[in-house]
């Protein structure tokens, strides 16, 4: 799958016909008397109808059954740890910290590998986030999923994933991340031992950042985006399941044939890709630290100006230069929500403890900042330019949402590290009788 081709771009206008079909796309049209090859058309939508223009999101898919040819839906309960029920643990508003979630040796696949951290709010009143992580090792077999209920940002951690979509396939390795919006089929094939974060959002969908003064150019470029190509595949597939997540929980139809027969598509509703190593990063080159907001890469907006339903946030290796600063992250406290999970290497406010494939969430609230070690070092050592973050990547999930942690991220999964609030319990009393120290 190494050679895949990619359209390039964010919030296109697309159009793709899989080569084995030139001419599959009805000319300026969507839906004529009979499409090319006979083909039905279906329309995927991913906005209201009437949503104003630059919001407006669907395509249109020319495929050799509509989805509607499939038996009617049953529960299914094969991702146990999978749940919206934000009162399963108690509140706890204390700074938590995860170590590495183990994988399963026993098979599991990437659906039945889903396990909920922590979130908040209901699909059903299109209001709210989960984050996820999937742990598992083997491909998915005669099975697609969609979520009914949130656009899906996958970061993977470990192992790659191999996507087929209805839009065609994607692979989408560690450091780089996918976004398949809310109802878009896909199953993923790995190559052993797998594990990445999932952000879900329950309402509205991932944008490129506003600039600003910053211009026109700069953070995650459009062209860098990558979404499929069409790619059908014409087979009669026996038991194949149609695996739904509505309200929260599994439900599975079956059906007789793959459901990845898109001979063709047109439109902006679309899954995608991004490298994160092409992100261009802007911070102070003069003193002081930027809030971290300065490496959005993506942002769902909520209907209050400026406030995130959730950002993804990187911290990739950059160059520190900053003067007469305390350059690592500042101590604070946040009316937002911060997950943080780390793809490689060691993230500089806390080099011990938060470890790849790990996570942490610092609620609503609730204080964190710098470990000691790090605000010794930061706050005595020669400020250099320095390169920083080499061979790392952390990221942060930061919501206006106050979230709960589910009963496996606080119980069930052992990770939770009791030790935690640790870290800080070193920092000194500062105080002195000299303005200048
Ligand atoms: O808490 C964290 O580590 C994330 C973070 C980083 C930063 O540079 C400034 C603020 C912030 O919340
Ligand atoms: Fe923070």
């Amino acid at each position: 799958m190494s050679e895949l081709k990619y359209l390039t771009g964010f919030d296109s206008e697309f159009t793709s016909e899989d080569p084995r079909r030139p001419g599959a796309l009805p000319v300026g049209q969507n839906s004529p008397q009979r499409c090319p090859y006979g083909l039905y058309a279906e329309q995927l939508s991913g906005s209201a109808f009437t949503a104003p223009r630059n919001e407006n999101k669907r395509s249109w898919l020319y495929r050799i059954r509509p989805s509607v040819v499939h038996k009617p839906f049953k529960r299914s309960n094969i991702a146990k740890y999978l749940t919206h029920n934000w009162n399963e643990a108690e509140p706890d508003p204390n700074q938590s910290r995860w170590s590495p979630f183990d994988i399963p040796n026993e098979k599991v696949d990437f659906v039945a590998g889903l396990h909920t951290v922590c979130g908040a709010g209901d699909p059903r009143a299109r209001n709210g986030i989960a984050i996820h992580v999937y742990l598992c090792n083997s491909t998915m077999e005669k099975s697609a999923f969609y979520s009914s209920d949130g656009d899906l940002l996958i970061v993977p951690q470990q192992g790659v994933l191999k996507i087929t979509t209805e839009f065609g396939k994607m692979e989408v390795a560690p450091n780089e991340i996918a976004v398949i919006q809310l109802g878009m089929r896909f199953a993923v094939a790995v190559d052993g031992p797998t594990r990445g974060y999932i952000l879900e959002v329950f309402d509205g969908h991932f944008k490129l950042p506003d600039l600003g003064p910053i211009g026109a150019n700069g953070l995650a470029n459009p062209r860098d985006f990558l979404t499929p190509v069409a790619c059908y595949h014409d087979e009669e597939i026996p038991g194949f399941k149609i695996i739904s997540k509505y309200h929260g929980v599994l439900f599975e139809a079956e059906q007789n044939h793959s459901p990845f027969d898109v001979v063709a598509w047109h439109g902006n509703y679309v899954p995608y890709k991004y490298d994160l190593s092409k992100f261009m990063v802007i911070n102070s080159v003069s003193f002081d630290h930027c809030d971290p907001s300065i490496f959005t890469v993506l942002t769902c907006q909520s209907t209050k100006p400026g406030v995130a339903i959730a950002d993804f946030v990187i911290f990739p290796p950059r160059w520190s230069v900053q003067e007469n600063t305390f350059r690592p992250p500042y101590y604070h406290r946040n009316c937002m929500s911060e997950f943080m999970g780390l793809i490689l290497g060691s993230y500089e406010a806390k080099e011990g403890g938060f470890l790849p494939g790990g996570a942490s969430l610092h609620s609503m609230m609730t204080p964190h900042g710098p470990d000691a070690q790090c605000f010794t070092a930061a706050s005595t050592g020669e400020l250099t330019p320095q390169k920083i973050a080499v061979g790392t990547q952390a990221f942060m999930f930061e919501s206006s949402l106050s979230m709960a942690i589910t009963k496996w991220g606080a119980e069930t999964c052992q990770k939770l590290d009791p030790q935690y609030h640790q870290c800080w319990q070193q920092l000194p009393k500062l105080f002195s009788n000299h303005l200048n120290v």
